[in-house]
Formats: C-alpha cells, sequence, structure tokens
C-alpha cells in the first residue's frame, strides 16, 4: 500500500467500552442485517457486568459465516449482559414546568395555533431527563457522561444532550419561562468545559473527539437578559475563555494573508479522530471501503467526524463532489459560519466580562471580535453576490510557515443557508460596501427560500443537509438576522419566512401528531428526509423555534394557519 499523504491530525483515544460495543454494533449488523438498524443503538447500550467479562462472554459466541452470530445467540447476549438505551437517562419532571406559564406567548391571538404552542410547550415535559443515579454510581459501565443537572434532550434516537441543539432549546424553554432548566444546561455545557476543554458534540464518550458549532456564550447572554443572573455570567467566564482558545489554536487555526498582504486568523472545524463515528461505525467504514488504503480512508473518517462537529452532517458544503461523500474535505474549508458564530462569541465575552467588572478581558475580547469582523469582510465576503462564501484552502497556497494565501477563486459562489449566518452578528453590515439591502436582495433571488422555508443547499444529493430539507437553527438565525439590521424590507422578509415555517410546522403537526428534527421546504406539511437515520422526532431545538418565532411575530386571529 503506497500512501500520498499521511493523516497528521491529534486523536483523543476513546474508551474501552466504546471500543467494545462499537464491535457489537459490527456484529449486530451482520446478524441483523440493514433493514430497520440504527447504528447509534449499539454504543448507547449499557454493561449489566464488567467490561472484561461481558468480552468474554461475547468472544465465547459461536461465529457462523463471516464473523456473525446467530439471532438467538445474539439476542441471548444482548439480554443478559447490555441494557437498552433508556435506562440510563430517565425521566425527571421539570422544576419550573407549568401547564399554562403566566405571560406566555402574548402575542399569539389564533385560538388554534395557541392550543397548538402550549402542546408544543407541554413537549418540554416528554424531553426532560436527568442521569439515573446508578450512572452516577460506576460510570464505567455506561457511555453516557454523568451530568449533575437535568436536560433537554432533541428526541427519539437522540437520547442525550446536544451542544448546539441546546441554544434553541433554551430559546424555546425562555418562552416557555422554564429558567431554571435553561441554567442547568448552561451549568452542563460549562461542566464538559471544565473536564474536557470544549463543549462536546453531545454528553457521550464516543462524541469527545469533536465540538459542535459554539453557541453557549449567546446562550448565556439570551438568559441573563432574561433574569439577570449574574452569578451564571460569573460562574460560566472562565469556561467561556477556555472554549474560545480551544476554537482559536491549534488545528482549529487558520492564518489566512488577503489580497492587499495582511494576515488574518479564522477557525475551521476538524475533529480530534481518524476513525469510524463510534455511533456510526458500520456506515463510516462502508463509506471508506472504495477507498484504496489506510491512509485514504483515516483521512476521509477525520473528514466525516469534522462534518460532524460542524453540525452539517452531511452536505455538499463540504464536498468536492456533492454526489460522492467520500469526497468530503471539511478540514480544507474555512466556514462562514464558524466564524460568524465565534465572532458572536466574542462580542458575547466582551459583554459578560463587562457585566462582572472584568474591563481588561472585555476589551480584550472587544478587540478579537473587531479583528474576526475585519477577517470576515476581507477572506469571506463577496459584493458581486451579495453574500458571505465559505473558503476552500488548497495545499499549493501554504507556504513554509503555513500561511495561506488568499485568492478570489476558492470561494464557493454556490448558495448556502451558512452564507447568511453573519447576519445574525449584529454589526456584521457596519462596513460601507456591505449593505442589508444587497444581502436580502441576495437571498431572495438565491433560490434558498422555498414554500415552506429556506432550504440548506441547492443540491439534491440525498444528504441529509442538502436540499430539500430546512433545519431549525438556520431558519431562526436569518429570521433573527434579518430582523436585527432594522430594515423595514428585511423586516417584513424575515415576517414571511417564520410564518412559511410555523405553517409547515403546525400542518405537519396536525397530520402526524408530532415535531420533527427538519422538514422539507419545498412542501407545506412535509418533514424531511435522506441521510443515514430515519426521522425523528421530539424535537428540542424544533419546539425551540417554533415557540421563540410565536414569541417574537406572535400569530394574528384571522392568520390561516393551514397551507
Ligand atoms: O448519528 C449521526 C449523527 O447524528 C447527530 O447529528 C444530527 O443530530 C444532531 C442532534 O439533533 C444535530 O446536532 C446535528 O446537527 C444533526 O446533523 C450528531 O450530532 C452527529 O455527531 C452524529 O454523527
Amino acid at each position: 500500500e503506497t500512501c500520498k499523504s499521511i493523516d497528521k491530525g491529534p486523536v483523543i483515544p476513546t474508551t474501552p467500552l466504546v471500543i467494545f460495543l462499537e464491535k457489537v454494533q459490527e456484529v449486530a449488523l451482520q446478524t441483523y442485517g440493514h433493514n430497520r438498524f440504527d447504528a447509534k443503538l449499539f454504543v448507547d447500550m449499557s454493561l449489566r457486568k464488567n467490561l472484561s467479562e461481558t468480552i468474554e462472554a461475547f468472544n465465547k459466541l459461536p461465529r457462523i459465516v463471516n464473523g456473525s452470530v446467530s439471532k438467538s445467540d445474539l439476542d441471548g447476549f444482548i439480554g443478559s449482559y447490555l441494557s437498552s438505551p433508556d435506562e440510563d437517562l430517565v425521566y425527571v419532571e421539570p422544576v419550573d414546568f407549568v401547564a399554562e406559564p403566566e405571560g406566555f406567548l402574548p402575542k399569539v391571538k389564533n385560538s388554534e395555533v395557541r392550543a397548538w404552542a402550549l402542546e408544543v410547550h407541554s413537549l418540554w415535559k416528554n424531553l426532560s431527563r436527568k442521569v439515573a443515579d446508578h450512572v452516577l454510581e460506576k460510570p464505567e459501565l455506561y457511555t453516557l457522561l454523568p451530568l449533575k443537572n437535568p436536560v433537554i434532550i432533541p428526541g427519539s434516537r437522540f437520547k442525550e444532550v446536544y451542544y448546539w441543539d441546546s441554544y434553541w432549546v433554551i430559546r424555546g424553554l425562555l418562552a416557555s419561562k422554564m429558567y431554571e432548566t435553561a441554567k442547568g444546561i448552561v451549568t452542563n455545557l460549562v461542566s464538559l468545559i471544565d473536564q474536557f476543554g470544549y463543549v462536546l458534540n453531545g454528553a457521550r464518550a464516543y462524541y469527545s473527539n469533536r465540538s459542535q458549532p459554539p453557541v453557549l456564550a449567546a446562550m448565556i447572554v439570551d438568559i441573563f437578559n432574561q433574569t439577570g443572573d449574574l452569578d451564571l455570567v460569573r460562574r460560566s467566564l472562565p469556561a467561556l475563555l477556555k472554549e474560545n482558545h480551544f476554537w482559536n489554536s491549534g488545528i482549529h487555526k487558520v492564518t489566512i494573508q488577503d489580497a492587499q498582504g495582511s494576515n488574518h486568523s479564522l477557525s475551521r472545524y476538524y475533529a480530534m479522530w481518524n476513525k469510524p463515528r463510534p455511533e456510526s461505525s458500520t456506515i463510516d467504514s462502508e463509506t471508506a471501503s472504495v477507498l484504496p488504503n489506510i491512509c485514504e480512508k483515516r483521512e476521509l473518517y477525520r473528514e466525516l467526524a469534522s462534518a460532524a462537529e460542524s453540525g452539517w452532517d452531511f452536505s455538499s458544503r463540504w464536498m468536492s463532489n456533492g454526489s460522492d461523500l467520500t469526497t468530503t474535505s471539511t478540514t480544507s474549508i474555512l466556514p462562514v459560519d464558524l466564524n460568524a458564530f465565534l465572532l458572536k462569541m466574542e462580542l458575547d465575552i466582551a459583554f459578560l466580562a463587562n457585566l462582572v467588572g472584568e474591563s481588561s478581558t472585555a476589551s480584550h475580547f472587544t478587540e478579537a471580535a473587531q479583528n474576526r469582523q475585519k477577517a470576515i469582510n476581507c477572506i469571506f465576503w463577496n459584493a458581486e453576490m451579495g453574500q458571505w462564501l465559505d473558503y476552500w484552502l488548497s495545499n499549493s497556497e501554504t507556504s513554509e510557515v503555513d500561511i495561506y494565501k488568499w485568492e478570489d477563486l476558492h470561494q464557493n459562489k454556490k448558495s448556502f443557508a451558512s452564507n447568511f449566518v453573519p447576519l445574525w452578528t449584529e454589526n456584521s453590515c457596519s462596513d460601507n460596501n456591505i449593505t442589508t439591502q444587497k444581502v436580502v436582495q441576495s437571498f431572495m433571488s438565491s433560490g434558498l427560500l422555498q414554500p415552506a422555508g429556506i432550504a440548506m443547499t441547492l443540491s439534491n444529493t440525498g444528504q441529509q443537509w442538502d436540499f430539500p430539507n430546512g433545519w431549525p437553527p438556520l431558519q431562526h438565525i436569518i429570521i433573527e438576522g434579518l430582523l436585527k439590521s432594522g430594515l423595514e424590507e428585511a423586516r417584513t422578509l424575515a415576517k414571511d419566512i417564520a410564518i412559511r415555517w410555523l405553517r409547515t410546522n403546525y400542518v405537519t403537526y396536525k397530520k402526524t401528531g408530532a415535531m420533527y428534527e427538519k422538514y422539507d421546504v419545498t412542501k407545506c406539511g412535509a418533514y424531511g428526509g435522506g441521510g443515514e437515520y430515519k426521522p425523528q422526532t421530539g424535537f428540542g431545538w424544533s419546539n425551540g423555534v417554533v415557540l421563540a418565532l410565536l414569541e417574537e411575530f406572535g400569530w394574528p386571529e384571522d392568520l390561516k394557519n393551514d397551507c
């Protein structure tokens, strides 16, 4: 085997338990087959006995063809040695839930929409969980991480708390006046930074090799603005500084020289992992099976895990050939949205530091934000298109000192919903040449706005972060970004998108009785599909976005609520 290049990035080792459960996943696929198989289920199981005893029993199972085990033997092993995923996180009644909180969504006047909003609000009860006592007593038997406070989970197969989902969960909890639950979630995420140095993708041992879009500071600012809780700010600030360092150092940090010769520091997604994602181990191995050698496989595994770090797993946005997942190249892309999130993080840290009298931290982060603002405008902004564009890093540009040289042809001219995320960061449009009006026009003609909301991309690849899917966080970011601009035209557009999105959520709920993690935005009343697992319901961030939008825009008595 000859390798063109060798994967050099860092790797955070996983636990022996995760490695063992991946083996169970592999054998289970051979034994049960692809039909209705969900790989994640197996790494979410826990042990009834200690690991070495369990491994011994597993190794003794009689093997038939290709290392598989008979269905009855495997069923028997799982029944005796493993516990189902539902036993580690148990239901808990949220302390601050009331059926109809005082001052709940005052602008929602339509009785049908109000009744639905109350049902969505009541879903917090279904999604509320706490770590079971036996996990705290024997954490080595579980892949679940022992967090102290209750959490709100996304739902269905996603039985643990997720990082960026939590921002929109919290926006919904604030509309539901559930301040204690919101603060508890933040405290949990802060504890992950204390332990790992960053917020994990989700609270499982197998997610420890990557983070997710960094929105913790935004959660704290929004909670503070509603509760005035300075203690939470004081307790969280050191963790936010640590998190900021994580994203601005090591492999996440990229230096790039603009056309005028000035250097800028920006960030990229980069997982600390070069093996199959344990929760999708069998799937990633199959994807990589067409590659000629282990070096290329390792590189692909890192790119797939890095796409998961971006939250957009998977999407043509990260691929050089949208119809071939093996061309995923996440680490070679400087992403607009990550840098917009980091700009917001820096502004938010400055704001929070000022609140608690830490003025030198505040001025340091104000300056960091100004620098990132400049970098965003120089590297990503494309005046002709009126959008901020992802930038593809190319190896040939790397000089000896690892400084990339900017070239306009490396901006990705395809329209992605992420190209509009900088709207969300208040002062992104402060530059004279960058007018919100231009961005609004560009958005309107981009093709992304569809009858039931905003599509993530224009390519229909079958991946879940591609056309025709629309995801809740991007709807909310763009809607809020448009509102923040203060422009009348932008406000009208924001409201129009909100109505489309709320309608499709409402109608789908009426048809199916459930809230979905994503929707098909080409038609009102349809949920999304594609990707590596079946459509999931619950659903944390969808509920959060609905409640936050209803809080902002309300719903008048006479506004049509069906499609
Ligand atoms: O199991 C496959 C992948 O699932 C997650 O990704 C999707 O769900 C998350 C929870 O709602 C969401 O945050 C993410 O944006 C979705 O694409 C998980 O985050 C991935 O790491 C995982 O590989």
